[in-house]
Formats: C-alpha cells, sequence, structure tokens
C-alpha cells in the first residue's frame, strides 16, 4: 500500500521547504505541482493566449516531462525562471481555467499513482490524490507569509520590494481561494497546521508523526 502524502496551503506557509525535508528523511519521491503551474503560466503568458481554443493548441505542443526531480519543459531543463512573483501571478491566472487544470492534473496523477510521495499544491487532497493516506493543509499568517517570501526571494538575488511581494500573495491567496475550478479548501479530513509560530523543524516532527503512524515508512535520515 503506496502512502501518499498531500500538503496543501497558500502561498509561503512552508509547503516547499515542507515536502522536500520530509521527502528526503523518508527517502520518497516529491512533487511540486506549483512549479508546474508556474511553467505553464509563464509559456502561454509569453504566448499571450487567453481563449480556451488558444490555450487548448498551446497545450497540444507541449512536452512537460519530470525526470530525476527536475522538470523539462519541450526538453530544456527549468530552472528559477519560474520563482519570480511575476510568474506566480501568471500561474495563478491560468490556474483558474479548467483546460489548463486538467491537463496538469493528469499528468501529476499519474505520477503519484501508486508511489511513496510527497505532493504539494492547492488541490492536492481535494482533487489531486483525494484519498491520499495523510493530508496536511499548512497555513501561516499573510504577513509571515510574505516575510519569509521576501527573504527568500532576497537570499536568491531577486530585486523585489515586500510591498512587491506582499501584494502578489494576497492577489494570489485571492485568486486561489475564490476560484470557481479546484479552489483552495482545507479538505475535510486534513491535518490543519498553523506554521506561523513554528520552526520548519516543528512542522516537520508534526507531519512526521502522522506519517509514521500511518504509514508502514521508514525515517532513512534523521
Ligand atoms: N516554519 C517556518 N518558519 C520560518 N521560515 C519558514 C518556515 N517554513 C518555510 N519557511 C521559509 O519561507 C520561505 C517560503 O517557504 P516555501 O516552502 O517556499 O513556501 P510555499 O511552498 O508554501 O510557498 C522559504 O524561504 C522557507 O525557508
Ligand atoms: N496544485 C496547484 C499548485 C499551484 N497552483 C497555482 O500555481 C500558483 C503557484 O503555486 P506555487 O505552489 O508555486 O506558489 P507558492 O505557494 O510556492 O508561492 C498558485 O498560486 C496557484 O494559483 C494551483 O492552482 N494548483
Amino acid at each position: 500500500m503506496p502512502c501518499r502524502i498531500a500538503i496543501d496551503g497558500p502561498a509561503g506557509s512552508g509547503k516547499t521547504t515542507v515536502a522536500k525535508i520530509l521527502a528526503n528523511r523518508l527517502g520518497i519521491y516529491y512533487l511540486d505541482t506549483g512549479a508546474m503551474y508556474r511553467i505553464i503560466g509563464l509559456y502561454l503568458d509569453e504566448k499571450g493566449v487567453e481563449n480556451d481554443s488558444d490555450i487548448e493548441k498551446e497545450l497540444s505542443t507541449i512536452k512537460l516531462e519530470f525526470i530525476n526531480g527536475d522538470f523539462y519543459l519541450n526538453g530544456k531543463r527549468v530552472g528559477d525562471e519560474i520563482r519570480t512573483p511575476y510568474a506566480g501571478i501568471c500561474a495563478s491566472k491560468y490556474a483558474k481555467k479548467a483546460i489548463v487544470r486538467k491537463f496538469l492534473t493528469r499528468i501529476q496523477q499519474k505520477i503519484s499513482k501508486n508511489e511513496n510521495i510527497v505532493v504539494e499544491g492547492r488541490d492536492i487532497g481535494t482533487v489531486v490524490i483525494p484519498d491520499a493516506e495523510v493530508k496536511i493543509f499548512l497555513v501561516a499568517s499573510t504577513e509571515e507569509r510574505a516575510k519569509r517570501r521576501y527573504k527568500e526571494l532576497l537570499d536568491k538575488g531577486v530585486n523585489v520590494s515586500y510591498e512587491e511581494v506582499l501584494n502578489e500573495i494576497i492577489l494570489r491567496d485571492k485568486q486561489d481561494t475564490e476560484r470557481e475550478i479546484a479552489p483552495l479548501r482545507q479538505p475535510d479530513d486534513a491535518i490543519l497546521i498553523d506554521s506561523t509560530k513554528y520552526t520548519i523543524e516543528e512542522v516537520i516532527n508534526k507531519i512526521l508523526e502522522v506519517v509514521l503512524e500511518r504509514c508502514k515508512l521508514k525515517l532513512q535520515k534523521e
């Protein structure tokens, strides 16, 4: 029986950080579905397509692969260009489109099928893997998330202001929770963790407690 761990939550709550460390410690796969929306969002934005038929045409030409933990778009490895606030806004804009969600959800379900895996995003516990063995809904205050993302981008040398980061997070929170299809919401059977006052290690330990109790997994690394 596989152990699929779904971690959903808003921007900057710590999903990627926690998911990567968990996957590493448990020796299992990890999938960042947000990166997939960022890749497709930027691509469609560059193509300047808006209506469904043009989007469908573009998606039919795209080859999105996930190889050894890296994404490749039409054979080219994807890098940090998808991590800018603008890429997040493009992702969130096209993530409202049913046709984009269908295209990416199919790939995500294929990757995670019958695997021991940590999958993070917005709709993992509600749509992508509704029968996940473990569902975590990871949140934090808006200010704390903006502060974290701002520091993260500065550390990466991205030239942004705190206001720009805060506004991007507020915009995406709104779009992600209010959209018609697959909105960001806490699954009824998810465990809520508010990381505002917890360190990364404390969040990881809380999740590990549940995982080791529910799944037949062992810690590969401390
Ligand atoms: N509990 C925490 N306390 C302090 N900083 C955190 C915490 N969780 C994550 N971070 C930091 O916040 C930034 C955003 O985290 P990330 O994992 O990218 O969030 P998400 O994937 O939910 O958008 C990263 O620099 C990360 O190191
Ligand atoms: N499973 C997912 C993952 C991301 N997304 C969209 O993609 C955007 C970027 O996701 P992300 O996880 O990279 O963003 P952060 O939480 O890392 O800031 C989100 O704001 C959502 O609009 C989604 O709709 N469904």
